[in-house]
């Protein structure tokens, strides 16, 4: 297994971990979670997130900020999810614990279909998926002092009043705090402890899955780097399924088994994070890749793909692939790429073993940037 650990991310648990899947073949038309039993499903997800309500020129037109995603999160891995803002990261992670309502499509914990819209569905996703938000500090209730806050989430699980205060902490000892933390308030810890506590209640209910919605985009460099290795332990410790979401690809490359990414609502790339990192199929994992300042996938001379336009409206999104408006492999006018205009590309396995849903995947890869069209040399 190639060496993932990086300046600043000492990886004690990654070396040693077996349920790798990253030789594995995913299942087809999806970003499945290799050979590892998947304990998280989402298929076929679309989310329309036009208001529904009724104006004077009728109902909206939906607009789906994710549109027909399928991933899947065993037990012990991290699904890295990457794509630029807007693309619909949150939208989907939200879906997924039943902020956000589904338009069609399904959600599954292991076998069981879930609809987080009637109380037993909620409840289920309740205990089961726990979300890491960015900004802790907006999740914590300022009123509350940690004890509170988690013993909500010890009550909420059902733990008797008597056994709370040596479960909190348990808890918050795990997240690398002590008990004198337990009855300050929020705005007494600094940005990297109300990570910990976030992360300390997720846990109070004994989830399966975390959502890490850029968990440490919001600290400091050398925080992020204890947060991310606080999840990595407990993620080998409790056996937890990730969906990684994060813009650093660093970030997603040392934590992550698989990497999804995604593109105007809609997954373009998915497969073991070292195939994906090394040789990225579709043109926007290669543009992505080539704007991140990571050593092992730069060519010595770094090439960098700068994309042109910005990323389309989810309210009118171009026919057929939705990346062509910005596709560097060549001019839309030229007779062959027709197709890319016409017909929308789903996700096939390519000869690389990932994913890509693209009518020339694997035709533009990072050695060949030095002759593209719209590259810059650093
Ligand atoms: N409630 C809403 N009403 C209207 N449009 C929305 C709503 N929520 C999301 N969108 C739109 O859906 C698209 C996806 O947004 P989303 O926040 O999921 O993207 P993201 O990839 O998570 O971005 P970021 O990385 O900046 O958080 C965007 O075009 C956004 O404007």
């Amino acid at each position: 297994m190639p060496d993932r650990t990086m300046e600043g991310f000492p990886s004690p648990g990654s070396a040693s971990r077996s349920g790798d899947p990253s030789g594995s073949v995913p299942r087809s038309g999806d970003a499945g979670s290799g050979s590892l039993a998947p304990l998280l499903v989402i298929e076929d997800l679309r989310v329309n997130v036009a208001s529904d309500r009724r104006s004077l020129f009728g109902r909206p037109d939906p607009v789906y900020a994710v549109d027909g995603v399928s991933l899947a999160v065993a037990g012990g891995e991290t699904l890295g999810l990457v794509g630029e803002s807007g693309c619909g990261k949150s939208t989907l992670a939200r879906t997924v614990v039943g902020i956000n309502q589904p338009s069609s499509g399904a959600i599954r914990i292991g076998p069981e279909r879930v609809d987080a819209s009637t109380p037993n569905g909620a409840n289920t996703l309740r205990s089961t998926v726990q979300y890491v938000f960015q900004d802790p500090y907006a999740s914590l209730n300022p009123r509350r002092t940690v004890r509170q806050s988690l013993d909500e989430a010890l009550e909420m699980r059902g733990v008797p009043r008597a056994e709370r205060a040596a479960e909190a902490g348990e808890l918050i000892r795990r997240v690398g705090l002590n008990d004198r933390h337990l009855d300050r308030y929020p705005h007494a810890f600094s940005g990297g402890q109300r990570q910990r506590i976030g992360i300390a209640r997720a846990l109070a209910v004994q989830p399966q899955v975390l959502i890490c919605d850029e968990p440490v985009s919001a600290l400091d460099v050398s925080i992020q780097a204890q947060i991310i290795n606080l999840l990595e332990t407990l993620r080998d410790e409790l056996g937890l399924g990730y969906l990684f979401i994060a813009h650093d690809l660093s970030v997603v490359r040392h934590l992550s088994d698989r990497v999804a990414v995604m593109y105007l609502g809609k997954i373009v790339e998915s497969g073991p994070v070292e195939a994906v990192y090394a040789a990225p199929q579709h043109p926007y994992t290669v543009a992505l890749m080539s704007s991140s300042p990571i050593p092992s996938i730069a060519t010595r001379e770094r090439e960098r793909l700068v994309l042109t336009g910005d990323l389309p409206s989810p309210k009118n999104p171009p026919s057929g692939c939705r990346f062509r408006t910005r596709c560097p492999i060549g001019p839309i006018t030229n007779p062959e790429r027709q197709i890319c205009v016409e017909k929308a590309p789903v996700l096939a396995e390519t000869p690389s073993g990932q994913l890509a849903a693209c009518h020339f995947a694997g035709e533009m890869s990072m050695s060949a940037l030095a002759t593209a069209g719209s590259h810059e040399k650093e």
